[in-house]
């Protein structure tokens, strides 16, 4: 074993440089190189041992076996040779070489001796390698001799092992007889079993062919079982919703139909009353036209009454001062009489003591007497005096108490027509009561109709003529209201300068007196319903400076000039909380965005700019990009965007002042202060009521659309212009969309513009919507007037569908709140 390892070893190491080595090499050199190999490979004792296996090793080297025995061919085999100790002398193959080559030189010609000795040195050298070739060649004998034994012993070996090998090959030709016979037989079998195989594999081939056919079926019946799962379920949600909306609709119905009969027997007892109240009324009003006028004869009366009373009053007052003077005047004359009495007792009792004394004059006598008769005159002047004085306070006393008597008449005269005017008054405002209530009524019915219609209501409010219009000559005559008949607050006409009349007919028109709270009564009832749990979207659409901001938003701060969004939220805290009462908590979050170039805009976010040129310019953070995306439960939300809860007017207001300061506004030929995006502002409602574990979810979308005006009239260029088109695009999809829910496509372009998308459950999906239509009545801005009006009409007639109540628990349909 360890010899035949050697071998293989050095068969292997000379074989391997071989296989490796370049080809074109000449075979001299890849001899010499095969020698240098073999030299330290094979050791003289693997020689000593065997020497036959040695030479088969040399002999492997093909090289050597085939090549012609040279001096310089055989120096390899020499030299492999030589590695056995032979005498222990070894000629170096280039030694023999150089021997071989050897010339006889530099010894002159005739130095026989010096050339004989040359020659001699070289004869001993030829015999030396003659010598050892001898050796190789002995050795060589001795080897064959050798090898001749083995190769008897191995002839031998080889006998025996050829008829052992005869025996075995009679057995292995006996097996393989039986062999060859099984292999036929297996042959025979593999036949069929290939055949069956070929039959199997075609078979397995249809088969995998089939099942391939049978997976893609698979995959596609898959796919078509969900695509048909989908359809079923959305089916089954269709026919769900249709089911819900039929059973609803029939509750409706039903309840429509009792309603209907309750409205028609109420419209009837309603018209009788409302007749009955318009005769009451009318009567009322005849009754209140003849009071009024009564009263203000009366109220003259009264006034001539007073007048004459005071001048009575003031007469009895001189007369009673006239009185006190002249009983004064009596007493004094009463006293200057009895003065005079007294004197002339006392000239009388003088005279009859003169005449007694005689002693006195009758010239003297003449003069007393002359101052007695002058005495007695005055007297009886004073007396008439006194009499007539007191004939006048008698004829005063009288007219006193005829004036006083007249005075109390007219008190009661007064008396009775202030009862009959209260009366009359009472019965007034009675009658303004019913007339409120039968208006409210109507208001009801109709917006129960709208409802049930499910129509988009549409509110025109025109604004009054601006100074800087009035101060132009803006002329108020192109829009007209009818002020009689049906229309009366319903419609608008418009007048071209040709003549020529548009009527334009909606739920509501206000004119340009119409107030904020005037607007806000009409759609309070509306809001109310977010808290119901309606999705509820008010929308104001017109061209630029038609007054969409003054009425969705005017001015928050100022009471009487607040819009609809700060009352409506107002409204919806104050209901909130007296539903407390009834166990209801409700929560609610606002949150505003603008649609600015078809990009949607935080505007409560913290670390917003306020404006876009900033955000441009100074190469800062871009702002979030927010998507609009629609629940399957039917929930709309803007991704990224700032929620604030609130849970007060105050707080409301603090963010409506932190919007205003972040949209995007821009002075336009036609607003100083022009919307320049769409603004929304949205108020999530959930109600909860802990006992009854009933909840209600509401939304309050209330949006100021950016202006629509035609570029020509905007004279708008670069950033501005940019602007106009991007609103234009966005209102001309709003219109779009209308137009293919209108006539009832099977597509509807929500998705061409981010406002529309927004839209999509407010245009066409379940919520309570309405849209104010803005009119700024100056004759420069009728053809826009007449586009806006044109396509508020296309919006009134579009229907969405029926509004639904979002409620994770049965409600009574009662409402939550009456207001
Ligand atoms: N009903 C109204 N009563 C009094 N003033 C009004 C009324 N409506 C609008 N105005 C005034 O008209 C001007 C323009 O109104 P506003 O800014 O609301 O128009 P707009 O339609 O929102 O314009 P834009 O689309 O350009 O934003 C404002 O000065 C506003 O105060």
């Amino acid at each position: 074993m360890r010899r035949s390892s050697a071998l293989a070893r050095a068969r292997d190491s000379s074989q391997r440089p071989f296989s490796n080595e370049n080809d074109n090499e000449n075979p001299r050199t890849k001899k010499r190189k095969l020698a240098e190999k073999i030299t330290p490979c094979v050791s003289a004792q693997d020689v000593k041992i065997s020497g036959r296996e040695a030479l088969s090793a040399v002999n492997s080297q093909q090289e050597l076996i085939t090549a012609p025995f040279s001096t310089g061919e055989l120096l390899p085999s020499l030299s492999c040779l030589g590695q056995v100790d032979w005498e222990g002398t070894r000629m170096a193959s280039e030694e023999v070489e150089a021997l071989l080559n050897m010339k006889m030189t530099g010894k002159a010609k005739f130095d026989l001796k010096g050339r004989n000795d040359q020659m001699m040195e070289y004869i001993k050298k030829l015999r030396s390698c003659i010598r050892q070739l001898l050796q190789v060649e002995s050795a060589y004998i001795l080897q064959k001799e050798q090898q001749q034994i083995e190769l008897q012993e191995e002839r031998k070996i080889w006998k025996e092992t050829e008829t052992k090998f005869k025996v075995k090959q009679d057995e292995l030709e006996a097996g393989l007889l039986e062999v060859n016979q099984r292999c036929s037989v297996l042959e025979e079998i593999s036949a069929k079993s290939e055949a069956a195989r070929q039959e199997g594999l075609l078979r397995h081939e249809k088969d995998s062919e089939a099942l391939r056919a049978a997976a893609d079926e698979r995959v596609h019946l898959l796919e078509e079982t969900e695509k048909l799962r989908k359809e079923a379920s959305s089916a089954i949600q269709q026919v769900e919703t249709l089911q819900d909306i039929n059973r609803r609709l029939q509750e409706y119905n039903t309840s429509l139909q009792q309603y209907n009969s309750k409205l028609q027997s109420d419209a009837a007892q309603a018209i009788e009353e409302n007749s009955r109240t318009q005769k009451e009324k009318v009567a009322i009003l005849e009754t209140l036209g003849t009071v009024r006028g009564n009263n203000s004869a009366l109220q003259t009366q009264l006034d001539t009454v007073k007048a004459s009373l005071l001048a009575e009053t003031t007469q009895r007052s001189f007369i009673k001062e006239e009185l006190i003077r002249l009983r004064g005047e009596l007493q004094r004359a009463l006293e200057e009489k009895e003065k005079a009495q007294a004197e002339l007792q006392a000239l009388t009792t003088e005279n009859a003591r003169f005449r007694e004394l005689t002693g006195k004059s009758a010239a003297e006598i003449e003069v007393i007497t002359s101052q007695a008769a002058a005495l007695e005159e005055r007297y009886h002047t004073q007396t008439e005096q006194l009499r007539l004085v007191k004939q006048q306070l008698d004829l005063a006393n009288k007219r006193l108490e005829v004036a006083e008597a007249s005075l109390a008449w007219q008190r009661k005269e007064g008396h009775d027509s202030i009862s009959k005017l209260e009366q009359l008054q009472k019965q007034l405002a009675e009658a303004d009561q019913k007339l409120h209530e039968g208006e409210l009524l109507r208001r009801k019915l109709h917006n129960t109709i709208q409802e049930l219609k499910g129509n988009i209501r549409v509110f025109c409010r025109v604004r009054p003529l601006l100074p800087d219009e009035e101060d132009s000559g803006g002329d108020s005559a192109v829009v007209q209201y009818p002020n009689s008949g049906e229309l009366v607050g319903h419609a608008i006409e418009l007048f071209q300068p040709q003549g020529q009349k548009y009527t334009f007919t909606f739920d509501k028109v206000f004119g340009p007196e119409a107030a904020q709270e005037d607007v806000f009564i009409e759609i309070s009832q509306l809001v109310q319903s977010a808290l119901d749990g309606y999705k509820v979207c008010i929308f104001a659409y017109g061209q630029t400076g038609s007054g969409k901001t003054h009425t969705m938003l005017g001015h928050p701060d100022n009471l009487d000039q607040r819009g609809v969004i700060p009352r409506s939220v107002e409204q919806i805290f104050q209901s909130s909380q007296a539903l407390q009462a009834q166990g209801w908590k409700f929560t609610m979050q606002a949150s505003m965005l603008e649609i600015y170039n078809e990009t949607i805009r935080d505007l409560l976010a913290n670390s917003r700019r306020t404006s876009l040129d900033s955000q441009r310019s100074d190469g800062g953070t871009p702002a979030k990009q927010h998507v609009v995306k629609h629940e399957p439960n039917g929930n709309t939300f803007v991704t990224d965007l700032t929620i604030v809860e609130v849970s007060s007017w105050k707080e409301v207001s603090s963010l409506l002042r932190r919007a205003a300061q972040s949209r995007t506004v821009g002075k336009t030929a036609m607003n100083d202060h022009s919307s320049r995006s769409h603004c929304v502002f949205t108020l999530r409602i959930t109600g909860t009521n802990e006992s009854t574990e009933q909840q209600v979810h509401g939304v309050l979308n209330l949006i100021d659309l950016a202006g629509s005006e035609r570029l020509s009239r905007s004279c708008a260029t670069g950033e501005r212009l940019k602007e106009t088109q991007a609103i234009n695009k966005s209102l001309s999809s709003l219109g779009d969309v209308i137009l293919a829910i209108g006539n009832k496509e099977n597509h509807i372009p929500y998705r061409n513009s981010k406002l529309t998308y927004l839209l999509q459950p407010c245009l066409g999906g379940d919520s309570k919507t309405l849209m104010f239509v803005n009119i700024a009545p100056d004759s420069k801005s009728l053809n826009e007037s007449l586009c806006s009006l044109r396509f508020a009409a296309k919006v009134n007639a579009c229907e969405i569908g029926v509004p639904r109540r979002h409620t994770n628990a049965r409600l009574p349909e009662a409402r939550l709140s009456n207001n």
